[in-house]
């Protein structure tokens, strides 16, 4: 997968294709980044790429034709480099007014052969190259931060645990808690003792199947106490019904 980032900060992008599981991946090439600085297009020699807003109010706007170059440069990118197919390709907004981004989008995403991510500073980018150049507005979350790039760096690591290779057998993704819609369950590591509190025994048992459903249980237990939302309209299977049958019933008591 090709992602690029239109970005004023290209050396933000460090953190994801230095460190970690998306670094190496990077660097075994399971992955391609590059960066586009639309400073670089723009149109006066003083490098402005930002103006005030028309109708007044503070801050400045991001103006439409560097943004607009900067993606077609993008698009010409993966073109010329015929890298995957066009086709499969999408121009991607974080911005607090997007679609809230969850597992099922991060899975559709994780499918595009090419990912361009749009990351807006300032107060915003000007609404006419949103409306003809952008294919998906997407926010992490009903909060603001500074700019696009922690957003853009947060869909692109939640999308590259997806793509094959990428988290070696030891940790896949498929186990991660939202891949099937819980929350996760209570983990823990050696010494068995830790300031007077020990380990569910359970887990020192061996008994695997004892364990899954140990571990499913206090996963649904977690999911209704913490996040009950998310068990609406999620099908469940027979054990998983079972179980919170049991779960809803020792809280009744
Ligand atoms: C001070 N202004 C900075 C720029 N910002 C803004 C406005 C429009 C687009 C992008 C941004 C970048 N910020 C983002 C981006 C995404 C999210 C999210 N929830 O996904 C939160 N914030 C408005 C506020």
């Amino acid at each position: 997968m090709f992602i690029q980032a239109i970005t004023l900060f290209p050396e933000m992008f460090a953190s994801i294709t230095e460190y970690g599981v998306t670094g190496r991946a990077f660097k075994q090439n399971l992955w391609q980044f590059a960066a586009i600085n639309p400073r670089q297009f723009a149109d006066n020699k003083l490098g402005y790429i930002d103006d005030r807003p028309f109708g007044g109010g503070p801050g400045m706007i991001m103006m439409a034709s560097p943004i607009q170059t900067a993606i077609d440069a993008a698009k010409q990118h993966y073109k010329q480099h015929s890298i995957g197919q066009p086709e499969n390709s999408r121009v991607v907004y974080l911005s607090p007014q997007g679609a809230p981004l969850n597992h099922a989008k991060v899975q559709a995403l994780s499918r595009l052969d090419n990912l361009v991510l749009l990351c807006g500073r300032y107060e915003g980018i000007d609404e006419r190259v949103l409306q003809t150049s952008v294919d998906e507005e997407i926010s992490i979350g009903d909060f603001v931060v500074s700019g696009g790039e922690l957003p853009a760096m947060m869909l692109m690591d939640a999308v590259l645990r997806l793509l094959p290779n990428v988290l070696g057998d030891s940790a896949s993704a498929e186990q991660d808690s939202f891949a099937n819609g819980l929350l996760d369950c209570p983990h823990y590591t050696r010494p068995t003792e830790f300031q007077g509190m020990s380990v569910p025994e359970v887990l020192k048992s061996g008994n695997h199947a004892l364990i899954a459903e140990w571990r499913l249980e206090q996963s649904l237990r977690r999911t209704l106490q913490r996040r009950p939302e998310l068990l609406d309209g999620r099908c469940l299977l027979p054990q998983e019904a079972r179980l919170l049958d049991k779960i809803r019933l020792e809280q009744e008591q």
